[in-house]
């Protein structure tokens, strides 16, 4: 490390606290002082919540580039904003990183972490920066607003509802086992091949769906959201567990992310494991009333926004189960990533 503590977080922050943007997002005092302070909108309340990525677990070396490492500790976070249905605002970015770390590796690391940042109109507010005898450890703690009693949350779906998801799945898991099966050469990055290429995206650049959760508040239609970081039969479980109720979901009617079928074949996988239980495709999963499904639809589509059918919400006892293309009803078990698993 060429810097002390203090050098790097001016290295990092210094040239983006120019007082006249923060200003303008509402940030009082930035980086700088012991504590960020920022203006409250009226009417809004504050929503809160903070996801970390950790080297060799959320990615090596060969999955993601040091930009792209920045990019979707940002975006993982924004994504629990829009399954609130809030507006991400602000953002504090907590580093600990080897005492031998490169800083131009942490410089582009945070240079992926500023253009998500930017995408979404969010403010880095302030941070901590320490050293740790392991590998890095990213943390972003994501601050945003909504309007007063109508953050979406996991509990308010009834028996009836469909069950919708914001766009396509499996692809964050396909690009992840395309790049760990390509190995080790870094010399290959740049010639994927094309059908491969936005698999490979959407595990190293997810998109939160910023647009569609904020969209789903302002409509008032939405009755239950969740994004989708550990994978769709994990998050549906989530919800069937916080409404008291179960879901059927249908599986013809997931939408495979593009590409996923070669892929999986390419690779000898079962493209299903990835959509169901694979994770980190950060959409959004949620429900509405049957009666306000036409309204929802024409609100998307007047925004230029998919939104996919997959299911309904039905009594609690049924659980979350999925329904085969042959018609037959199985179990849908609540899979998907997790930290603690048994190996
Ligand atoms: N160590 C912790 N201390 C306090 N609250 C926690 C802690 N870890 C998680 N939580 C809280 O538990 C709830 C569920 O967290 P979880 O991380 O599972 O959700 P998520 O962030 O949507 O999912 P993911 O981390 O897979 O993206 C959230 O309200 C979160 O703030
Ligand atoms: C090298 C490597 N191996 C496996 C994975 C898959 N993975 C890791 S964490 C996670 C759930 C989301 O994280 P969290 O629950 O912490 O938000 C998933 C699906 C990966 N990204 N990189
Ligand atoms: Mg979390
Ligand atoms: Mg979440
Ligand atoms: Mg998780």
């Amino acid at each position: 490390m060429q810097h002390d503590e203090f050098g790097l977080i001016r290295l990092l922050t210094g040239d983006r606290q120019q007082a006249d943007g923060m200003r303008s997002q509402g940030v009082v005092v930035g980086i700088g002082d012991d504590a960020a302070v920022t203006a409250l909108s009226p009417g809004m309340q504050l929503v809160a919540s903070c996801d970390t990525m950790t080297e060799g677990i959320h990615f090596l070396p060969v999955t993601m580039r040091d930009e792209d490492i920045g990019f979707k500790a940002m975006a993982s976070n924004i994504s629990d904003m829009a399954a609130m249905g809030a507006k991400a605002r602000y953002a504090l970015v907590a580093l600990s990183l080897p005492k031998d770390a490169d800083t131009e590796q942490i410089r582009r690391i945070y240079a992926g972490l500023y253009e998500c940042a930017d995408l979404f109109g969010v403010a880095v507010i302030g941070g901590d920066t320490t050293s740790t005898r392991g590998g890095i450890v990213l943390t972003v703690t994501i601050l945003g607003e909504v309007p007063a009693g109508r953050a979406l949350l996991r509990s308010g779906a009834k028996p009836g509802d469909a069950v919708f998801v914001t766009g396509p799945l499996g692809g964050s898991a396909a690009g992840l086992s395309y790049l760990l099966h390509r190995g080790t050469d870094a010399a290959l990055w740049g010639e994927l091949p094309a059908e491969t290429a936005e698999l490979v995206r959407a595990h190293t650049r997810p998109l939160p769906q910023a647009a569609a959760g904020e969209l789903l508040q302002r409509t008032g239609l939405c009755r239950a959201l969740n994004d989708i970081s550990d994978g769709l039969a994990s998050e549906a479980a989530e919800i069937a567990e916080a409404s008291g109720v179960g879901l059927l979901i249908a599986e013809e009617k997931l939408p495979l992310a593009e590409g996923l079928r070669a892929c999986a074949e390419k690779l000898a996988a079962d493209p299903l494991e990835w959509v169901l239980y694979g994770g980190e495709d950060y959409q959004l999963l949620g429900t509405a009333a049957e009666a306000d499904l036409a309204a929802l639809r024409e609100a998307f589509s007047g925004e230029g926004l998919p939104l996919h059918v997959i299911g309904r919400v039905t009594a609690a006892g049924e659980g979350v189960r999925l329904q085969r293309p042959d018609g037959t009803v199985q179990p849908l078990p609540k899979r998907g990533y997790n930290h603690f698993a048994a190996k």
